[in-house]
């Protein structure tokens, strides 16, 4: 990690105050950031690349309404054959390199009957059934403790002012628990039922991880969804990726509105 975080320093123009992991299709956010320093992934040691249509694989710095950011245009995911440790590697090196907040997106199904495609979803809570724990093995006790408390992952006065600002917005933030299964495969309708069942508002293939590694090192993080199907359509259609990376796109718009007024 040392490594990587000395390779990034070298390019970044000051320590960036925030965070931002940008979900499938919006990438869109960093045609907002001026000043931009890019890295592509492959350049940086020990990093993984991204091989998800929607994730472009970089890391780009720059100022967003004056304040210094970095975001993860591209992230891991464990269907890719990435180990959770290495899913959430960046996440780590962020911390490292001294950024305290972390603001995370993804795109997901809706699993609450009220939510439409194109929602967006403050994720209040998180339930994370992936086969497997960035924490497990030894712990790194100066990342943080063995045994870290998840009852808040969230930061609550962040979220808090997030919820102001979409209202202030006119940004209509619909609020809820994200699921994070392993994938690829999508949902069969029984394991809809199911994560209805246990309490999911919105279901995914990402972000657990990334919060909990997070959190563990006492970061303060945020997160949202953009819905972009529903998990039980209302009109019988298949799944595609390329209609989540579209309805991302253009839903993404509202997101990088509010993320903008949060940072
Ligand atoms: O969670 P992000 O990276 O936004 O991507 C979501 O979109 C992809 C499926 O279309 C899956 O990777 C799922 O997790
Ligand atoms: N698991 C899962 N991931 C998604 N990513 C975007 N939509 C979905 C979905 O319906 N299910």
């Amino acid at each position: 990690m040392q490594e990587t975080v000395d390779f990034i320093s070298e390019f970044l123009p000051e320590i960036p105050g925030v965070a931002i992991i940008l979900g499938s299709g919006l990438g869109g956010l960093v045609n907002e950031l001026e000043g931009q320093v890019s890295i592509p992934y492959e350049k940086i040691p020990q990093f993984p690349v991204s091989t998800v249509e929607g994730h472009s694989g970089q890391l780009i710095f720059g100022y967003l309404n004056k304040l210094p950011v970095l975001a993860m245009s591209g992230r891991f995911h464990y269907y890719e054959g990435y180990s959770l440790n290495e899913v959430v590697f960046p996440v780590r090196v962020m911390k490292l390199l001294g950024i305290e907040r972390l603001i995370v997106t993804n795109a997901a199904g809706g699993l609450n009957p009220e939510f439409e495609a194109g929602d967006l979803m403050l994720i209040e809570d998180i339930i994370s059934l992936m086969p497997d724990n960035p924490l497990r093995g030894k712990n790194e006790d100066n990342l943080g403790p063995r045994f870290p408390d998840m009852s808040e992952p969230f930061d609550l006065g962040w979220t808090e002012k997030a919820k102001n600002i979409a209202k202030d917005m006119n940004i209509d933030l619909r609020t809820g628990v994200y699921v994070g299964l392993q994938g690829p495969k999508l949902e069969t309708k029984a394991e809809i039922r199911y994560l209805r069942i246990i309490g999911g508002d919105a279901v995914g293939m990402s972000t657990v991880s990334e919060i909990i590694a997070a959190h563990h090192m006492g970061m303060k993080v945020i997160a949202f969804s953009v819905i972009t199907n529903e998990s039980i359509p209302k009109v019988k259609k298949e799944f595609t990726h390329q209609e989540v990376v579209e309805v991302a796109n253009r839903a993404g718009e509202k997101l990088v509105r509010l993320v903008k007024g949060i940072v």
